[in-house]
């Protein structure tokens, strides 16, 4: 079987609010981004990497690539709008069959033990979708503004990898664009596929307010 892993990195970190796009970010000396393709190719798996970037910072990377002596190999792909058409065109550069991860370049923190354990569920049940139980209480938002409390063991934290056959995730991508679409998980169930779920870790969290990065810090030192 061939393994694939599709790291997604085409944003622009608008909610981060730093000059420099958050997944270039040094997470304990090292950009953000380069500690997400390591956690992947130290999968014994060997997934092929792909890098989903911007065009206007594939230059850059390649520069930072040298700076930090970064030699992982992977496929540098142009991103897209929006996370989905980033999904999309790196799909589109895997031309065989086999089993597909896709990764946030800004949850860096994924462990080695969810990356296989998500490539192994996806091989046996079609897809694979990392989750963790909320531990705050949630409530919904009214359009009159009011809100209602909902039962949080009802809810799950939705998380990535999310890991597919090629089959599914192909079939999935190919519908037009939808506000709805916040991950792979919801193109591929609005497509009609069954999303199975598997567990996700906490230290595995997306990157997004500065007070995020302090908190991967601690995580990354305490890990080390
Ligand atoms: N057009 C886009 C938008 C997002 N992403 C990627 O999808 C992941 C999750 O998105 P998010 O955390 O929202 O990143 P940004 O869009 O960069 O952040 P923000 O929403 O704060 O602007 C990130 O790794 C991001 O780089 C992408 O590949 N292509
Ligand atoms: C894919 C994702 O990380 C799953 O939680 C999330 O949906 C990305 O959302 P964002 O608004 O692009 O950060």
């Amino acid at each position: 079987m061939k393994y694939y892993a599709i790291i997604v990195a085409g944003g622009s970190g608008s909610r981060m609010q730093n000059v420099v796009a958050k997944q270039f970010l040094l997470l304990d000396g090292k950009p953000i981004l380069m500690h997400t393709l390591e956690a992947f190719a130290a999968c014994p798996l060997q997934p092929e990497l792909l890098l989903v970037l911007n065009i206007h910072q594939h230059q850059y990377w390649e520069e930072l690539c040298r700076a930090h002596s970064f030699t992982i190999p992977h496929q540098l792909i142009k991103g897209g709008e929006q996370r989905f058409h980033s999904v999309k065109n790196g799909l589109k550069a895997i031309k065989g069959k086999g089993i597909v991860a896709v990764h946030d370049a800004v949850r860096p923190l994924v462990s080695l033990e969810l990356i296989l354990r998500s490539f192994e569920a996806a091989e046996a049940q079609g897809s694979a979708v990392a989750g963790i139980a909320p531990t705050d209480s949630v409530r919904r938002i009214g359009p009159d503004g009011k809100t209602e409390a909902l039962n949080r063991n009802e809810l799950l934290l939705i998380q990535t990898p999310q890991t597919f056959t090629t089959e599914i995730l192909r079939k999935a991508y190919q519908q037009p664009f939808r506000n709805e679409f916040t991950d792979d998980a919801s193109v591929a169930e609005y497509s009609g596929f069954t999303i199975n779920i598997i567990e996700g870790t906490r230290e595995n969290l997306k990157i997004t307010y500065p007070e995020d990065l302090e908190i991967a810090l601690l995580y990354k030192k305490k890990g080390s």
